[in-house]
């Protein structure tokens, strides 16, 4: 089921450009969804538009069966989010600045405060100025603020940015943990493919504005469907693949399989043909080379 329906979004910054061209996508319940593109791609036009603070030209985005163009309060009474830099006021603790920035919101609950705080291990720091925290530390504080309303939901725009490598890990296994313990769906806007392959089940890659693939990330597909074929029987195997109903992409050489066959069918169909096969091993596409792929970067 999908807790945000992104339908038909259309937005236009600039007379001669769309920004955004009747791009749609789902998050579904439970699911972490990587939202990649270079630099321009959209990414961040869409997290404001989900977010109420940018109005699209068309479409709309619906959270939990609420329209955040239409009843902006129950939309994003649904989410928490990591929007650009986390602002903290330095010269007040973790704890005061989580106090002041829910009471904003006129909203605030001791016991859920300690909770999450705990949760993103800051509970140790929690008495200490922000003027003292780490960058990871910032992020995690950010993380308690948007966890403190309880979402079901939350939208990450490059949370781990700046980060050093074990900021990142611990970023990213925190995150892994609200999935898996809490059953939190999750929106990640990243341009760090490593990270989405480590972290998402599945991504939407925009280009110039426009959808170009959403789906499973293609290192995670559970059916093998791309092969590597080695022989001395060049002309007799291409063959044996076509009539297979196979494609085999001339530059790589690599064999990507129809629905209705598996590896092993073809490989006895290349042997039972007489071509002498040198080697044959699943090719599991890594995300960045999808990725260059989709957008011919
Ligand atoms: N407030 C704005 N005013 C004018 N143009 C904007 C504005 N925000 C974004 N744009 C333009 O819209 C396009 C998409 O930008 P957006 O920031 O959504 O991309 P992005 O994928 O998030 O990029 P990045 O990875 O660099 O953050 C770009 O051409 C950008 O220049």
């Amino acid at each position: 089921m999908a807790l945000i329906e992104v339908r038909n979004l259309t937005k236009r910054w600039r007379a001669d450009r769309l920004a955004l061209d009747d791009v749609s996508f789902d998050l579904r319940q439970g699911e972490i969804l990587g939202l990649l593109g270079h630099n321009g791609a959209g990414k961040s036009t869409i997290l404001g538009i989900t977010l109420g603070m940018v109005r699209p030209d068309g479409g709309q985005v619906v959270i939990g069966g609420h329209s955040v163009q239409d009843d902006r309060a129950r939309a994003l009474g649904q989410i928490g989010a990591i929007y650009e830099a986390a602002h903290f006021y330095d010269y007040l603790t973790g704890w005061q600045n989580l106090r002041v920035l829910c009471s904003l919101s006129g909203w605030w609950d001791e016991a859920e405060a300690k909770r999450v705080l705990k949760l993103v291990n800051l509970e140790q720091r929690a008495g200490h100025k922000t003027k003292t925290y780490s960058h990871g530390m910032r992020q995690r504080l950010a993380l308690a603020q948007a966890l403190l309303p309880r979402p079901k939901c939350l939208l990450l725009d490059e949370p781990t940015d700046g980060l050093d490598p074990e900021g990142i890990r611990e970023f990213r296994e925190l995150v892994l943990k609200l999935r898996a313990e809490f059953g939190m769906t999750i929106l990640l806007n990243s341009h760090l493919l490593a990270e989405v392959e480590q972290m998402c089940d599945r991504c939407v890659i925009l280009k110039q504005g426009k959808k170009m693939y959403e789906g499973i990330v293609p290192s995670q597909q559970k059916k093998q469907t791309v092969f590597q074929l080695q022989t001395r029987d060049a002309t007799k195997a291409r063959e044996v693949i076509r009539t297979a109903g196979a494609t085999q992409d001339p530059t790589t050489n690599l064999i990507e399989l129809p629905s209705h066959i598996v590896g092993h069918e073809l490989l006895q169909q290349l042997v039972q043909a007489g071509v002498r096969v040198d080697a044959w091993q699943p090719h599991k596409p890594t995300l960045e080379e999808f990725y260059l792929g989709l957008t011919g970067a």
